[in-house]
């Protein structure tokens, strides 16, 4: 969706396209008024030119020199494991130093007008032809064997081009002559299906709904698992409704010819303009009231008997017969704003009414409108939904796709047979990219996700669907206010970290300036339309600031800070566990959970905190009494009943982990070692793509090869599988159990725990999330604002144990 009132271009520049040379897999969907595309790229590689010199040299532990030498030799340490490196490829379009998102592959969406088709065509063979030349160049000039085999496997691998929409028929043979390949040819109907489908499934917060009348208009949907049967109704030039009864059986039960094609040419007909843009910007000017005949303005009130009001139009342009009668336009009392406006409500409103009857005929409740006459435009989404709300008396509300004109391309790629994989994937909408690079064009871009992500199975949705986040900063504009002020202030702080880690050489501090004021224009565009990105929370914006940080090469600004901080602490475990095992039973329960609670002060992106952690002025005993008491919520008491007999052990605990240091090792490993002893198989699943100073999998599985040699429960466990580490499928300091990594999901099948560590995991997202088997969310809200949502302060505790909800 775009944010209203953007203008799309006629063209796609060539820097929105300069990726398109490196492409292998393209399809191209040819409408009657606008032609899309979908390419697949791949992301850059990562190469090794991270300056660790100055990685290890950040001082953060306020400059003890011991401090600093165990950093260096911790950095040296896990030299095995390595830090993330800046990439090396620059694209053309991009900035010096602009690369460094994880490597995987990028789904790339455009679009333009089909008057434009040739240019565009040529555009895509030159740059298709060049880099064959260049990498066929390289092949020849590499002198090593392996090298140039390699050059000449990839120049040898066809471009493989699919063709849907009508103008795949028309201009098979331009495309064919022009690109010197075999395009094959897809039909339109499967492939707006397949590509539906594909949406439904496998993109997050793809659909959502509309009402202009609520204080937030846009509501994100999850489309679930019971999305069959749906009615696709899909306004492109012409309009097509097409029940969809499963993956691939649907059927096409009906269609108007008033649709999209019909508002652009009846707009250039009545007005002065013939720019789909500029129509809709007019609209927005417009008063639909000046050219059409209301109720009231025949019955001069409502008629209520049979439920109008007097604004209800009686008939589209019925007015404007008025105008015929002089026959100077002149005269007239309207403007071509005011027509503008009536035709787009009346195509809407048509549509929508069709839409709803056939679904009623039909018998389905879920009518999701696609193709790209609706635009992300309010007024249309508007009419639209109004119109089925109307109609259904309130029982069916419009559905409407962030990717609403791709779906046909969409689908003409998957089908294609090597793009199999693509529909087995997961997929993240990479808001970075899309805006530095397709900035106001209408484009998207696609993330595959390192690994697969499913929805975590022990999450219970009987009580309701399963929402990620606990605010929605979308209808709270003082919270937004809030938060995205909050992003603002802690940028340069994190410039700062990046400087530290990444270098100071000019093209890195370019690189870093020009992060920070993409990632301002960003929070600026969230200011002026708050849903312009989907939804928003702070989850998001944590996701969104993490997707500029890869965009721009900096992925892990925290890496030798995590090091360290590891380091400084697992030298305290031992001892830590020798105090714990000289306790009571009962106080060592106790101690434990507390020590969880302590370690998740330890947090560098609470402003709270970070000054402390700077100047070396945390340690694990001040942040205990840090802790504010009585806890905010405290379920300490009924957690150590359920741990005591007669009760049997947990069968086995999932613990979702958070920060590096003494979060990890001195609050949850201890944690982990009590369920160990206890005889409850533990996996503990970390962030599989750093975030802040969260631990990753990467991390965790050198540390614990470590802490093996502190905690024999460790290394027995590790041996016969009673203790595993997996990673989680997230790179954020959040946590959406909607879509974690199927090794979780695998894992998760047979436990009866689920163990959620931090603020970020518990209170930004899972703080109501329902299991069905027991839960512990455990965490410290270092932020007064915060707090004060949950009806409490800084520094208060969430210590929720939650028996089995069946
Ligand atoms: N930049 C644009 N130029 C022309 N039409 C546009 C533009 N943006 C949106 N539209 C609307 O989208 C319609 C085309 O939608 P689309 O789903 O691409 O269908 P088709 O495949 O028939 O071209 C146009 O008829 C017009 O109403
Ligand atoms: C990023 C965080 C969620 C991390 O907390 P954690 O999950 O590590 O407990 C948290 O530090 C946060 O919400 N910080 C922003 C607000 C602040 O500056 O206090």
């Amino acid at each position: 969706m775009s944010a209203d009132g953007e203008r799309t271009i006629d063209l796609p520049p060539e820097t929105l396209m300069a990726e398109i040379a490196s492409t292998r897999l393209l399809a191209i969907d040819i409408g009657g008024s606008l032609v899309k595309l979908v390419y697949l790229t791949h992301r850059p590689t990562t190469t090794s030119t991270t300056t660790s010199s100055t990685a290890a040299g950040t001082n953060a532990d306020g400059g003890s020199s011991t401090a600093v030498a165990a950093a260096v030799a911790a950095v040296a340490a896990v030299a095995a494991v390595g830090p993330p490196s800046r990439s090396g490829s620059f694209s053309e379009a991009e900035p010096a130093g602009f690369a460094g998102a994880p490597a995987g592959t990028r789904l790339h969406f455009i679009k333009f007008e089909t008057k434009y088709i040739e240019r565009c065509i040529e555009f895509i063979r030159d740059n298709l032809l060049r880099s064959k030349q260049e990498r066929e160049a390289a092949a020849a000039a590499a002198g090593d064997g392996d090298k140039a085999a390699e050059y000449i496997h990839v120049s040898e691998q066809a471009t493989v081009i699919t063709a849907t929409g009508g103008g795949a028929y028309k201009y098979i043979d331009m495309l064919e002559e022009k690109l010197g390949v075999k395009v094959y040819r897809a039909d339109e109907m499967d492939c707006l299906i397949a590509g539906c489908n594909f949406l439904l499934h496998k993109v997050p917060n793809e659909v959502f709904k509309f009402n202009r009348n609520a204080n937030m208009p846009y509501r994100a949907q999850e489309a679930g698992s019971h999305v069959f049967p749906y009615l696709l109704v899909n306004i492109g030039s012409g309009v097509s409704l097409v029940k969809v009864n499963s993956e691939t059986d649907y059927v096409r039960v009906g269609g108007t010819s008033l649709g999209g094609g019909t508002f652009l040419g009846l707009c250039s007909l009545l007005t002065k303009c013939s720019d789909f843009d500029e129509m809709l910007e007019m609209s927005a000017h417009g008063n639909h009231r000046n050219v059409d005949m209301l109720v009231g303005d025949i019955y001069g009130r409502d008629y209520s008997k049979i439920g109008l009001t007097s604004d209800t139009i009686a008939s589209s342009f019925g007015k404007a017969a008025r105008w015929k009668s002089d026959g100077n336009r002149e005269s007239a009392h309207f403007n071509d704003g005011d027509v503008a406006k009536s035709l787009l409500h009346m195509i809407s409103n048509n549509i929508g009414q069709i839409a709803y009857m056939t679904a009623k005929q039909h018998n389905i409740k879920q009518i999701y409108f696609g193709g790209f006459f609706i635009r992300g435009h309010s007024y249309t989404m508007h009419a639209i939904s109004y119109a089925v709300n109307f109609w259904s008396s309130g029982s069916i509300d419009a559905l409407f796709l962030r990717h609403e004109g791709y779906l046909g391309a969409i689908g003409a790629f998957v089908r294609a047979d090597d793009a199999v994989d693509v529909r087995r994937v997961s997929w993240d909408e990479n808001f970075a990219k899309y805006n530095i690079l397709h900035n106001k064009s209408g484009a998207h871009v696609l993330d595959q996700t390192e690994g697969n992500l499913v929805p975590y199975p022990l999450l219970d949705e009987t009580a309701g669907a399963y929402v990620p986040d606990a605010v929605d900063l979308g209808t709270d504009p003082e919270l937004r206010d809030y938060w995205l002020n909050n992003f603002e202030q802690t940028l340069p702080k994190l410039a700062t970290r990046v400087r530290e880690f990444y270098g100071t050489e000019v093209e890195t501090l370019k690189s870093i300036e020009a992060f920070q004021a993409r990632f301002i224009q960003h929070l600026a565009a969230v200011r002026e339309s708050p849903t312009a990105f989907g939804l928003l929370s702070p989850r998001v914006l944590f996701d969104v600031r993490q997707q500029y940080l890869n965009e721009f090469g900096f992925p892990d600004p925290y890496w030798a800070v995590k090091q360290q901080d590891n380091e400084k602490a697992i030298i305290l475990l031992g001892n830590w566990l020798a105090q714990l095992d000289s306790m009571s039973w009962e106080e060592r329960q106790t101690r434990i959970i507390e020590g969880v609670l302590s370690g998740n002060m330890f947090d560098w992106e609470a402003k709270a905190v970070v000054d402390m952690l700077e100047h070396d002025k945390l340690d694990f005993s001040i942040a205990r009494r840090m802790l504010r008491t009585p806890w905010l919520f405290d379920d300490l008491a009924n957690w150590i009943a359920r741990l005591k007999k007669p009760n049997p052990p947990h069968r086995k605990a999932i613990i979702f982990a958070d920060n590096s240091g003494v979060d990890i090792i001195l609050g949850v490993f201890p944690f982990v070692r009590e369920l160990l002893l206890r005889s409850t198989s533990v996996v503990v699943a970390c962030n599989t793509q750093p975030a802040i100073n969260d631990i990753t999998h990467r991390e965790i599985q050198a540390l614990s090869e470590r802490a093996a040699n502190i905690v024999p429960e460790f290394r027995e466990g590790l041996a016969n599988g009673k203790l595993q580490f997996v990673p989680s499928g997230s790179g954020s300091p959040c946590l959406d159990l909607g879509r974690v990594d199927e090794r979780v999901a695998e894992a998760a099948a047979e436990a009866d725990l689920t163990v959620i560590v931090g603020m970020g995991r518990v209170v930004h997202t899972n703080f109501h999330a329902r299991f069905r088997h027991e839960a512990l969310k455990l965490a410290v809200i270092k932020n007064q604002r915060v707090g004060e949502q949950f009806g409490g302060s800084i520094f208060d505790v969430v210590c929720k144990y939650e028996p089995a909800s069946r």
